[in-house]
């Protein structure tokens, strides 16, 4: 559900149905609550169930007056009393059943499409997630949909028993007094249109809070996750400042939006004792002309107060759908976004790949159509090659590697690998053969062990440690409490720059690629440290074809080939000794790291 296979890589993460209108939205939200049949039944059952006590509450009672009060008849009266009792408890019974089936006909609902949406995000192109916040993505899995969640959990119920109780009110009004039923509908239009008024202004009002509150979020998250550069620069009190502006605003607004939400209640119950008394005294003068009797001005009372609730509920309703819908319709954006292809052509075996020849042909490529990254890079690895890649920041080193993973694809040449053009490999195998450590070593929540098992699902606990002893990993790792158990807080924020980097090196020994990319993984750690990865590093580049991006030259000195790209050409290549000796853009480079470094 919600998957949409078939189409070309090339319009990957590119919007194809886009239906932006509320009824499609609708029918597609109807598509997952059908599949809460029995939910679903049972919350149309008991609201029907509810209902009908609810109309025959103010009946009974009206009878009871009527038939044993008036004539003074107890035995009557009492029965007429346990039936009522009866009646409501029943009715209780049935609303607490009913308000159970909706939360987990909502739940449920909700639970699948929060599970279409993180399927979805696994499988949409590396392109999508470049464009779009993480807050942003963060919001459509949480706030988008618990919109629905709660609209879905009152609205299916309301919305069926609103309309049988507008329906079954008026019915029963009827069939009590013509008369009394147009004088009870009098009042309505003013009460519907005060609510309408009202509801104007507080839909404006909290439409500003949630707008002001966006923006309270927003300044926290970014004093926080900025806080290092708010201190080092000494701007502590001017976000203090910033921020009780900000907070005003939301104060001012917060108050007018909840005294106006507050004074609504008051004001609706005002209405109502209005609309009592003119039953009471039209009733009255309808009694003393024998017209009526006592018992039906009683149920009338009743019946206004039902006939008037749903219509300012269906009033409220529609604004909860308002906004369930367009939260509906932000998770359907996402959902109807073309997927990253695992491709028409069948899978290559595994085995297939050992070698790891790797060749670029007249290669381009540009991110945005109108601008060329790559302009003709043509490279030959030998399987086993250690191929540096160096030049001055977005000359594109980075976008090679992303065209050799298959994160984008390239616009025009060849890229192979043992022959194989990568366009027609299923990607998910291609991306098994290659083993990638990036300079923001990244590592999950949980232990240690189960980081470096990230590498391989299958490895022994004794597969995990040698390949932390080979990442030189393994000394820290056996230093600390808990060892390979230590479990690892958010983002591994307990472990310092470098151990995160000796895990994901460990994670790559055990993953065992034939293809080994490094991208400045030397960068920001101490000496010792260094030299600890850079260690780890020969040891798991050997027998690999491996390509590094280091910007320090002096860890790549011993590679087979250096490639110096500027500008999206490689405009040097050979041995660290053979650039040296060519006296261009590298020997200048490196020249002015080697002053650099002496100084
Ligand atoms: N996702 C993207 N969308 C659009 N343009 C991008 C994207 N990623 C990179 N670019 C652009 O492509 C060019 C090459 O970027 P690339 O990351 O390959 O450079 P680099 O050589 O790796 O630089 P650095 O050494 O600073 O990491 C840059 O001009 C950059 O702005």
């Amino acid at each position: 559900m919600g998957f949409r296979p078939g189409g070309g890589p090339q319009h990957a993460g590119v919007p194809k149905v886009r239906s932006k209108n509320a009824s499609g939205t609708m029918r597609r939200i109807w598509g997952y609550l059908k599949q809460q049949r029995q939910a679903l039944f049972w919350v149309i059952l008991c609201t029907v169930l509810t209902s009908v006590f609810a109309l025959l509450g103010p009946y009974l009672i009206g009878r009871m007056i009527d038939d044993y009060v008036m004539p003074k008849q107890f035995d009557g009266f009492v029965r007429m009393g346990m039936i009522l009792l009866g009646v409501y408890l029943l009715s209780a019974l049935f609303t607490w059943f009913q308000q159970y089936m909706a939360s987990s006909l909502s739940q449920n609902t909700v639970r699948d499409m929060r599970e279409d949406l993180f399927n979805q995000y696994q499988r949409l192109p590396v392109q999508f997630f470049d464009q779009k916040t993480h807050g942003e993505l963060m919001s459509r899995t949480t706030n988008d949909i618990s919109n629905v969640s709660n609209t879905l959990n009152q609205t299916v119920v309301q919305l069926i028993s609103s309309v049988l109780m507008l329906v079954g009110s008026l019915v029963m009004m009827l069939t009590l007094s013509l008369w009394m039923t147009l004088i009870t509908m009098l009042t309505i239009p003013l009460v519907a249109f005060i609510t309408k008024r009202i509801s104007k202004y507080m839909r404006h009002y909290f439409s500003e809070q949630q707008k002001q509150l966006g923006e309270v979020n927003g300044f926290v998250q970014e004093n926080i996750s900025g806080l290092k550069v708010v201190k080092v620069f000494g701007r502590e009190e001017k976000a203090v400042e910033q921020f009780r502006e900000i907070n005003e605003r939301l104060r001012a607004i917060g108050v007018k939006a909840q005294s106006l939400s507050g004074s609504m209640g008051p004001m609706m119950n005002t209405m109502r004792n209005i609309s009592f008394l003119v039953i009471a005294v039209f009733g009255a003068v309808f009694a003393y002309h024998d017209m009526i009797t006592v018992g039906v001005i009683v149920s009338f009372l009743n019946y206004s107060n039902q006939f008037s609730q749903p219509i300012n509920q269906l009033a409220n309703q529609y604004n909860m759908f308002q906004s369930a819908i367009a939260g509906a319709e932000r998770v359907f954006e996402v959902l109807d976004l073309e997927p990253e292809i695992s491709d028409d052509t069948a899978p290559k075996s595994q085995q297939a790949l050992i070698h790891g020849e790797v060749v670029f042909e007249d290669v381009c490529f540009g991110y945005k159509p109108e601008v060329d990254v790559l302009k003709g890079v043509s490279l030959h690895a030998h399987p086993g090659q250690m191929i540096a890649l160096v030049g001055p920041t977005g000359a594109g080193k980075t976008t090679v590697i992303n065209l050799l993973t298959r994160f984008y694809d390239i616009r025009s040449g060849r890229i192979t690998i043992d022959g194989e053009d990568i366009q027609q490999l299923d990607k998910q195998a291609l991306r098994q053969q290659i083993g990638l450590v990036l300079q923001d070593a990244y590592v999950f929540s949980g232990t240690i062990r189960d980081n470096i098992r990230y590498g391989r699902l299958d490895a022994t606990d004794r597969e995990v440690e040698e390949a932390a002893r080979l990442a030189n990993a393994d000394v820290f790792i056996r230093k600390l409490p808990r060892g390979y158990d230590t479990e690892l807080s958010a983002e591994g924020s307990n472990l310092s720059q470098g151990q995160r980097q000796l895990l994901t090196i460990a994670r790559a020994v055990l993953a065992n690629p034939c293809i080994l990319i490094l991208d400045e993984a030397t960068s920001s750690v101490d000496t010792r440290t260094e030299l600890h990865i850079q260690e780890a590093m020969k040891t798991l580049m050997k027998g690999r074809t491996s390509f590094v991006i280091a910007h320090r030259l002096s860890t790549i000195q011993e590679a087979d080939a250096i490639l110096v790209i500027q500008d999206g050409q490689i405009t040097e290549q050979g041995t660290h000794d053979q650039l040296i000796a060519r006296n261009g853009f590298y020997n200048h480079m490196y020249q002015n790291q080697f002053a650099a470094s002496a100084q």
